[in-house]
């Protein structure tokens, strides 16, 4: 490459790199596999050593990490937390060896002694122990600063709070990796991806998102645990090597792992690596490599460290679990809670093992950033997760004519309208009788602060589908005694208790009626507001985005759902079934009276007596609310100086115009 070249793919790549570091690190929403990343990382270190005048001062190949955020407290290491350096071939290993025994001025065949680790893909933390307690826990942060998330370390079981021991050093500071156990991994990425959020890439990310939480509670739920690997400062106790350190915090409850063993010169660090690889799929946590490091602490002195990374370790990586096969059909699935999700029905191929047919495509949004088409050669890559993921489509190998996939329109299931709402990556179906969704939503529908139906747990539900007795929530009003009866272990009595419960629930509240429909971003809260300021399910369904944003506390996002929800045709023909069946739910008496419950009033012209936002507030605390514009479902109008359109639309229909006293007094 001529100069000229390289110094522009130099530029280009470093700003590639810089892009990828902030997504990976600042967001924990990788763009790019691993080892996509790692191949720029490596053309990018090999332009440099080629052209080591071209190389750019602040290259992401001489620093750490990613910045700590900023709505972290910041907390400074004492001894800088480097990265590693990563060798991804035998040879890459080899040359270690080598260069190790060379600085040191060692014999070429001398048997260096090396401890080698498991590679935990997760986060890197520093634990401060002062006197034994444990004062203060850090992430990597670009090395030098990271964040301070003492506070969430100290959620992780395994994470002692107190060193188990009689005499604690003064200064113990461990650094350890913190990561999420694949179970729990899959099982989160399973609920976000219902949840219409996107799932994290790997074990590694989840972990890193997970910690680095401003609420403590948040971690708390997430089963994080935690490998220690390395010392940092010290005071009142010393170690002569690795394994000196690896064998003595363990007497102290700080958890090392027992994968981790000595060994002597390269032959065994190699045989060790193979032992790994075959292990890497029967553990229950993923690793990305092993580490390996030289034992003797005054050799690593003696080596001492880069800029990025120490000279006495290195990481050498697995080989990413891919491979190359056809994508020979992209089609829709629809999940238990009505997200739509392209996945890819692949060519069946082996991926390291496992015969893989079918890949995730996760979101529509990624779909169309990789372009990925029917037809199209394609890497898939089996990572952290179990769900296989399509990496990119050969654009060489693209067969003339593939067409873009399209995000569909109906519901693949139910036939209904497909929805997007504003700020989200899903696309989804919202009908209450999609079979799709139908177990969750009778769930939700049931459930102790929805309708409340005493006695129909998950159990009975789940026969009620099976028994093809129900196949929305209002074919709950229509069951009897008999179809309750043909279920297993039930007796007279039980099903005359289920039945009278299914009676009592016609009568809830109005509020818990439109949280029972599971409107995706309604919850109680909002079903409140939204029951006080409507009074009805048909006004509430009639209602345009922009009276439900007048609402206070109800943004446009959620204005959007709500009207995409009663938008859907089928949807209507429930509510009225429900109707029909005698659900008549009662509207609650409103704070302070409520003498305006459910009536709308619009404000227009220059108010001087009361902000518009206090207006609102004022005629929201009567259960009534305030829109933006005047039809025939508006009740007053309220109008200051120069009202101009509004005010004349107002007397066209014979609304009850007011001016600012009027309402005053009228509010009093
Ligand atoms: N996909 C992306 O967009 C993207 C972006 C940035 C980084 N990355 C990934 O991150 C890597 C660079 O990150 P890095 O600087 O953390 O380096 P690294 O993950 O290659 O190695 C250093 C880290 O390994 C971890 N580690 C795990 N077990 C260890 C052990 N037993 N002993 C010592 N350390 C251990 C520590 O956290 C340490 O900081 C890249 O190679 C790439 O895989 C990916
Ligand atoms: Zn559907």
């Amino acid at each position: 490459m001529e100069a000229q070249a390289a110094a522009q793919r130099i530029a280009w790549l470093s700003k590639e790199i810089e892009r990828h570091n902030r997504l990976y690190y600042e967001q924990d929403m990788p763009e790019v596999t691993d080892a996509e990343y790692d191949a720029l990382f490596r053309e990018l270190q090999g332009l440099e050593k080629e052209f080591p005048e071209l190389a750019l001062p602040d290259s992401p190949t001489g620093r750490v990490g990613g910045r700590p955020l900023a709505k972290f407290t910041q907390v400074r290491h004492s001894m800088p937390m480097l990265s590693l350096e990563n060798a991804f071939t035998e040879e890459d290993m080899v040359d270690f060896d080598d260069r190790v025994k060379r600085f040191l001025g060692l014999a070429a065949d001398t048997l260096i002694p090396y401890v080698c680790e498991p590679k935990m893909d997760g986060v890197a933390v520093e634990l401060v122990y002062r006197e034994g307690l444990l004062a203060i826990g850090s992430t990597r942060g670009d090395g030098v600063v990271g964040e301070d998330v003492t506070q969430n370390l100290k959620t992780i079981k395994d994470v002692p709070l107190r060193l188990e021991t009689m005499e604690p050093p003064e200064l113990l500071t461990v650094r350890g990796e913190v990561y999420l156990p694949l179970a729990p991994f899959r099982k989160f990425n399973q609920e976000r991806e219902e949840a219409g959020e996107a799932p994290f890439a790997n074990p590694r990310n989840a972990a890193a998102g997970s910690l680095r939480q401003l609420d403590s509670r948040i971690t708390a739920k997430r089963p994080l645990s935690i490998f220690c690997y390395a010392p940092g400062e010290l005071g009142g106790v010393e170690f002569s090597s690795q394994s000196h350190f690896l064998r003595t915090i363990p007497e102290w409850r700080l958890p090392v792992n027992p994968l981790t063993r000595v060994v002597n010169g390269i032959a065994e660090m190699l045989a060790y690596y193979q032992e790994m690889m075959e292990k890497r799929d029967d553990l229950p946590y993923e690793i990305d490599g092993v580490v390996v490091k030289v034992d003797s602490f005054q050799m690593q002195r003696e080596l001492g460290e880069k800029s990025r990374s120490p000279r006495w370790a290195i990481a050498w990586k697995f080989p990413p679990r891919q491979a190359t096969t056809i994508v020979e059909k992209i089609f829709h699935s629809v999940g238990r809670t009505g997200v739509i999700t392209p996945v890819a029905f692949l060519k069946p191929v082996n991926v390291s093992g496992v015969m893989v047919s079918r890949a995730t495509l996760h979101n529509w949004e990624e779909l169309e950033r990789k372009d990925i088409r029917e037809g199209d050669t394609v890497v898939v890559e089996r990572a952290g997760d179990v769900i296989p993921a399509v990496v990119q489509a050969l654009l060489d190998q693209r067969p003339e004519g593939a067409v873009k996939p399209q995000v569909p329109e109906v519901c693949p299931v139910c036939g209904g309208e497909v929805v997007r709402l504003p700020d989200e990556v899903a696309v989804r179906c919202v009908g209450l009788a999609c079979p799709a969704q139908l177990l969750e939503r009778v769930k939700h529908f049931a459930s102790r602060r929805a309708m409340d139906i005493e006695g129909l747990g998950d159990k009975f539900i789940e026969q009620l589908l099976s028994l093809k007795l129900i196949h929305d929530v209002a074919d709950i009003y229509s069951l009897k005694e008999e179809d309750f009866m043909r279920f297993e272990r039930m007796g007279k009595k039980l099903a005359e208790n289920l039945l009278n419960a299914i009676q009592a629930s016609k009568e809830r509240d109005l509020s818990r009626l439109i949280f029972a429909l599971g409107i995706r971003h309604v919850g109680e809260h909002t079903a409140k507001l939204l029951a006080g300021a409507f009074g009805s399910i048909e006004n509430l369904a009639q209602a345009s985005e922009e009276e439900l944003t007048s609402i206070r506390e109800v943004g446009p996002q959620v204005a959007t759902s709500i009207a995409d929800f009663f938008r859907n045709e089928e949807n209507l023909k429930v509510l009225d079934r429900l109707k029909e069946a005698g659900v008549s739910p009662k509207v609650e008496e409103k704070r302070v009276g409520g003498r305006f419950t459910g009536k709308t009033f619009v404000f227009t012209g220059a108010l001087e007596k009361f902000t518009r936002d206090e207006a609102k507030k004022m005629v929201e605390q009567e259960g009534a609310h305030a829109a933006g514009s005047v039809s025939k479902k508006t009740d007053y109008v309220v109008a200051g100086a120069d009202a101009g359109s509004k005010l004349e639309k107002a007397r066209q229909l014979g609304v009850r115009v007011l001016t600012e006293e009027e309402f005053l007094e009228l509010m009093q």
